[in-house]
């Protein structure tokens, strides 16, 4: 007999309710117009690569076999990796339950959990990184490159798991405007975080993107913040940043668009630890069968996490990073059988196990950035998570041990 497949609309909820029943292995994304909570696995399918046509076959068998078993309103929601190259993790939860946009009145406050580290180690070591950096400094002189995103992580050897479930409470309150997400990634493993980077929803017709280039760190005095935030708006070496994340994902849009509406400039956007140059950018699709996995694939990945040319970007993160990136800087989020969806750049993450967690940044590199300021902006950029974990970690002393 056919299994039933419900799909239960609890707009009362969003997002604190739906959280309060999360177990282990649900899959959860909260962005500012939808909740998702998925239960369960109905269909899955790891794929080969994480090419588009893949992505797209892939998506079509997975809708085909649900809609064959009696699943009335399948939706995937799923894992896409930074490299093409890696597999993909796509899949139909069982139940999903589902929540409208969040109001003021649901953000709640949420204390930050108090993890115990048994150790933390720099994945590669900082003064590793900031050679990396210098190393991408002499590309820009001796090849076609024009910017190169490097990344490095910590990982963190923990006395007991991570709980989920405060820890996407505590995300959702330090982060309310942007997207939070646990995607499992296996038995009690966890890609989870909170990012503040939309890569394309897509609403009928409608699709719309936010990249996000050009960074610097807040600060504790609000006067001194405040001078930082003014000073990204005015940085060239940021705004070419940026420009060069616009005019690739432009560049990607207009042949999929029949209008696309591009601002001027871009403005200047808060997450508890960074300020950001965001430019918002809507269009109206020209073939509405193109799906919200379609136009992701057809973006991913942009220069805001890999580089300028994509190619040489590409060539130079593979020789100077060390390490692999996973889902880190991929993409995580859903689609429907009608194409709508949303799909956020996986950065501000965590890969989570039971004995260990992951955490994760990068930095864009163009001519004129300074290793120390790119370390000091990977650093940042960690606090999210780990802050939020309640967990300690300072450059200048990379090797705690509890
Ligand atoms: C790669 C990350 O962030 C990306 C790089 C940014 C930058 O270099 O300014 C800004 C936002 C993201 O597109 C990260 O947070 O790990």
């Amino acid at each position: 007999m056919n299994q039933p497949f419900p799909s239960r609309l609890s707009f009362a909820q969003a997002p604190w309710g739906l959280l309060e029943g999360l177990k282990p292995n649900d899959a959860f994304f909260s962005s500012p117009v939808t909740t998702l909570l998925g239960r369960g696995i109905a269909h899955q399918c790891q794929t080969p690569d994480a090419r588009p046509q893949t992505l797209d076959d892939a998506a079509r068998d997975l809708f085909d076999t649900a809609r064959a078993q009696g699943h009335a309103d399948p939706v995937i929601m799923g894992l896409i990796p930074f490299d093409h190259a890696d597999s993909a993790r796509l899949f139909v939860p069982a139940e999903l339950m589902r929540a409208a946009a969040r109001t003021l009145d649901q953000r709640l406050i949420s204390a930050p959990l108090e993890t115990q580290a048994r150790s933390i180690t720099p994945e590669p070591a900082p003064e590793h990184y900031c050679q990396a950096v210098d190393s991408a400094l002499t590309l820009f002189d001796t090849t076609a490159l024009n910017k190169v995103v490097l990344a490095r992580s910590l990982r963190v050897h923990t006395q007991a798991p991570v709980d989920a479930q405060a820890l996407l409470k505590r995300l959702l309150s330090i982060n309310p405007q942007g997207y939070n997400f646990a995607l499992p990634t296996g038995e009690n493993e966890s890609l989870t975080g909170a990012s503040p980077e939309l890569l394309i929803r897509r609403e009928g017709n409608r699709v719309i993107a936010n990249p996000l280039a050009g960074s610097i760190p807040r600060h504790s005095d609000p006067q001194e913040d405040q001078r930082r935030a003014a000073g990204l708006r005015v940085s060239d070496k940021d705004l070419r940043e940026h420009a060069l994340v616009v005019d690739a994902i432009v560049a990607a849009l207009r042949p999929l668009c029949r209008t696309l509406d591009v601002p001027e400039g871009p403005e200047v956007i808060a997450t508890d630890r960074m300020w950001h140059l965001s430019t918002t950018l809507e269009g109206e699709l020209a073939d509405p069968s193109l799906t919200s996995l379609g136009v992701a694939a057809a973006l991913h990945p942009t220069p805001a996490v890999c580089g300028a040319p994509w190619q040489d970007a590409h060539q130079a993160i593979k020789s100077l990073e060390g390490f692999e990136r996973g889902y880190f800087t991929g993409l995580v989020g859903w689609c429907d059988e009608a194409g709508d969806g949303e799909w956020a750049i996986a950065i501000r993450c965590a890969e989570l196990a039971p004995d260990h967690v992951r955490v994760f940044a990068g930095a864009g590199v163009v001519p004129g950035s300074s290793p120390q300021s790119e370390l000091e902006e990977t650093a940042a950029k960690m606090r999210t998570m780990l802050d939020a974990m309640g967990l300690d970690y300072d450059d200048d002393t990379p090797n705690t041990t509890a």
